[in-house]
């Protein structure tokens, strides 16, 4: 059942998307799966299977032809997202970051080179990271402090980042800083900088609970110069530019929301498998009627979390932005992520102390799961983007922000 999922309209796949999803199926259970386990006790970046990643066509996939990649849309790489998360999660991030995020910005609001640039790294097996978050600018991204000064010909820029996937390991960024030129604040723009640009630095790694292969460390930048052509400005100019760099940014939500649910996808079909092996009282685990509606709960979850990505994902073929609708990418992760929670747990607890055992996937799918109600924007403040759009009312966070605005329905 669950390798057929959500054929029917209005999500049917075509022959193309069918044969994508077959083929990213057929290498995450040949080079990502038999990785996986070494990749989270090793917690070394798996560049033998980004090797394969980059050989088979899922970097980049989302480059337009015109700069060389196969064009393919959000939707199609949600397949493949799916595919390599199911086997291991690390993997399942960097098809995220090798197709959506900091890529997607600078392809959608790039100048042609700032593209060819994206494109290539992309296309040559990099993952880019996206440099948001700062020590005291977390939720509250728009309190950065990382400061871009324009001196002639330069930017200047100078601040820290933490939390930065990739650190040490992606050679492009897209850093979100506060643009000032001659002494005056413009808005938050991205900019565009590779890991041998001076004055970029990468700081301490985080020992994290899961995804272990990916590093998260801090970056430095110390009077990092670049060139005037290295800043990304969205359509709106910088005035508007955070709230563009975030309309593409929901393109990585929806990529996150799916390594979810691929996870939850896998550790649920372990634990199929493991109630029908497993027998107590003489009989199979699958024969008591609590274990079984577990799993009716669990299957009802996944497919519920997969029909609202895939909803978030096709909302970009007709968002004036090209990216996801805000609001959908937003219910996507939120349901998503709280799922993936759930869902590895209750395979953890189908599983019994195998389950709890190192030896066991399912401990590492548990961890693995843990980080989506966090990163990319937490489960609150997704909760906090709905419920604006669900009141039609801007909703401030900060405390004397409705003071400052127009208060609630005034
Ligand atoms: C948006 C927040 C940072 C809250 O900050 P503010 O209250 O100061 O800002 P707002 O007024 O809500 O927003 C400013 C402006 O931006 C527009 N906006 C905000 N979010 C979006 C969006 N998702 N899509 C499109 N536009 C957006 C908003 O409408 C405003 O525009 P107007 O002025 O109204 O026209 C906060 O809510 C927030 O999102 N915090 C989370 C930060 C985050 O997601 N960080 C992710 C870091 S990267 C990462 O974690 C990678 C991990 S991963 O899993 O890949
Ligand atoms: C594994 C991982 C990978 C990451 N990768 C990246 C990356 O590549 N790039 C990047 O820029 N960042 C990255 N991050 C950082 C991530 O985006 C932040 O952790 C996230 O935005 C939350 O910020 P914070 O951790 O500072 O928590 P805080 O903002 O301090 O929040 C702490 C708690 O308070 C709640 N809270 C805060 N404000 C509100 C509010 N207004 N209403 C209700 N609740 C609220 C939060 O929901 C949370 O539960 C990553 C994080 C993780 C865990």
């Amino acid at each position: 059942m669950f390798d057929q999922p959500s054929l029917a309209a209005p999500f049917a796949l075509s022959s193309a998307q069918a044969a994508l999803r077959a083929r990213a199926r057929a290498l995450a259970e040949t080079v990502a799966r038999p990785q996986a386990a070494t990749t989270d006790q090793t917690e070394a970046y798996p560049t033998d299977v980004v090797a394969q990643l980059t050989k088979a066509g899922f970097m980049g996939m989302t480059v337009p032809k015109a700069l060389g990649g196969p064009g393919l849309s959000c939707f199609d790489a949600v397949l493949v997202i799916e595919e390599f998360a199911r086997c291991c999660g690390a993997s399942g991030r960097i098809v995220v970051e090798g197709n959506m995020g900091a890529v997607g910005a600078i392809l959608a609001y790039g100048n042609a080179e700032q593209q060819k640039l994206a494109a290539r790294h992309v296309l040559n097996g990099d993952k880019p990271a996206i440099c948001i978050t700062e020590p005291d600018a977390g939720s509250a991204a728009t309190e950065m402090q990382t400061t871009a000064r324009r001196e002639g010909d330069d930017w200047v820029i100078t601040g820290q980042k933490h939390w930065i996937t990739g650190g040490g390991v992606s050679r492009l960024h897209l850093v979100f800083a506060r643009v000032v030129e001659n002494g005056t604040f413009k808005g938050i723009g991205g900019f565009l900088a590779v890991s041998d640009d001076p004055g970029l630095r990468v700081g301490a790694r985080e020992p994290t609970m899961g995804l272990r292969g990916l590093p998260e460390t801090a970056l430095h930048f110390e009077g990092m110069r670049l060139p005037l052509d290295r800043l990304i400005t969205p359509p709106g100019g910088l005035a508007r530019g955070f709230a563009g760099l975030m309309t593409a940014y929901n393109a990585q939500r929806v990529g996150a929301a799916t390594v979810a649910l691929g996870l939850a996808q896998g550790a649920f079909e372990l634990a199929c498998a493991h109630v029908k092996a497993r027998q107590q009282f003489g009989r199979p685990l699958a024969e008591f009627q609590g274990l079984q509606w577990m799993l009716a709960d669990m299957a009802t979850q996944i497919e519920a979390a997969r029909l609202l990505i895939w909803r978030a994902a096709k909302s970009a073929d007709d968002h004036p932005s090209g990216f996801p609708d805000p609001v959908r990418a937003a219910q996507a992760k939120l349901f998503a992520s709280e799922m993936a929670v759930k869902v590895t747990n209750d395979a953890l607890q189908l599983h019994g102390a195998s389950g709890y055992s190192r030896r066991s996937p399912i401990e590492r799918m548990v961890r693995d799961a843990r980080m989506f109600t966090i990163g990319g924007g937490t489960a609150q403040m997704l909760r906090n983007l709905i419920a604006g759009d669900v009141l039609d009312m801007k909703i401030p966070q900060t405390r004397d922000g409705y003071v400052q605005g127009q208060a609630p329905g005034g």
